[in-house]
């Protein structure tokens, strides 16, 4: 947890760490969009195309997976809200850091089992992207990659910061969980951890922030400001995917998550 009480982590504590994600979101998202799409990134073709392997992995692909055996030797995913999206094969972490008290704050099945990693990466390629970004290739195969990462993880990481938000959920009413958990039944956990007037509240201000975060600045009276993104994706974005996709993570989890 970013922050956690000397109780653990509460629905405010876990909330503001939520909120806090929406800049680390916001500002990548907007670094993202300095660069074209920048196809031959994605494409299965590409490296096989030049000829340098036979086999063919995207350069996304290739990026991602070794950021992430990087990222594991320091540890990364020792911390239950780092989910990666390569998950086979990672490295073992080189060293153990004194303070572990932060970890064991999940139900270890449950938080095993609710991943939607294939869905955030779908999602950002396939759909993202294209709103995200003009057409076009400048080359800066580089930069895009680098920008894509951390756009990533930060989409990744908070939707499924959704596996906490459902732990203090439950803890703080246990009999009402428990109750659908026993029944198996999701719609109606569903309906107990949504709260919309929240979720409208969210979608405001991460729409806000896109308007302040990407503002462009101009010097002359007159002249247009404009945003560097248009400040209603960021909405969208909450409202189609992050939103959604963090309740499939709760709902999952406490599927899974044991009574005892
Ligand atoms: O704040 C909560 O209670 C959450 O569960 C998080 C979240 C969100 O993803 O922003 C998801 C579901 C709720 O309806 C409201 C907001």
């Amino acid at each position: 947890m970013e922050d956690s009480t000397r109780d653990g982590p509460t629905l405010m504590s876990v909330r503001d760490d939520l909120i806090r994600q929406e800049d680390t979101i916001v500002f990548s998202l907007i670094e993202r969009a300095k660069y074209p799409r920048n196809c031959n990134v994605y494409s299965t073709s590409f490296l096989s195309e030049i000829g340098d392997v036979v086999e063919s992995p995207s350069l996304i692909d290739l990026f991602v997976k070794e950021s992430e055996d990087l990222h594991a030797k320091i540890g990364m995913y020792d911390n239950q809200a780092e989910v990666p999206f390569f998950p086979h094969d990672l490295p073992k972490p080189i060293f153990t850091p004194q303070n572990q008290a932060h970890l064991s704050f999940l139900n270890p099945v449950a938080s095993a089992s609710a991943n939607v990693s294939k869905l955030i990466w779908k999602m950002y390629l396939e759909q993202l992207l294209p709103l995200l970004t003009q057409e076009g290739d400048d080359g800066n195969y580089a930069s895009t990659l680098a920008c894509d990462l951390l756009c990533l993880q930060a989409l990744s990481k908070r939707i499924h910061y959704g596996k906490f938000v459902a732990e203090v959920k439950f803890r703080a009413a246990p009999d009402d969980y428990s109750f659908h958990i026993r029944n198996k039944n999701s719609d109606a956990l569903m309906e107990l951890l949504t709260f919309e007037k929240v979720e409208n509240i969210v979608k405001a201000r991460v729409e806000n922030k896109g308007r302040l975060f990407g503002h462009n600045i101009s010097l002359h009276d007159g002249e247009e400001d404009g945003y560097k993104v248009d400040p209603c994706l960021f909405s969208h974005l909450y409202g189609e995917w992050v939103i959604p996709y963090t309740k499939l993570v709760q709902v999952d989890y406490l599927l899974h998550r044991s009574l005892t």
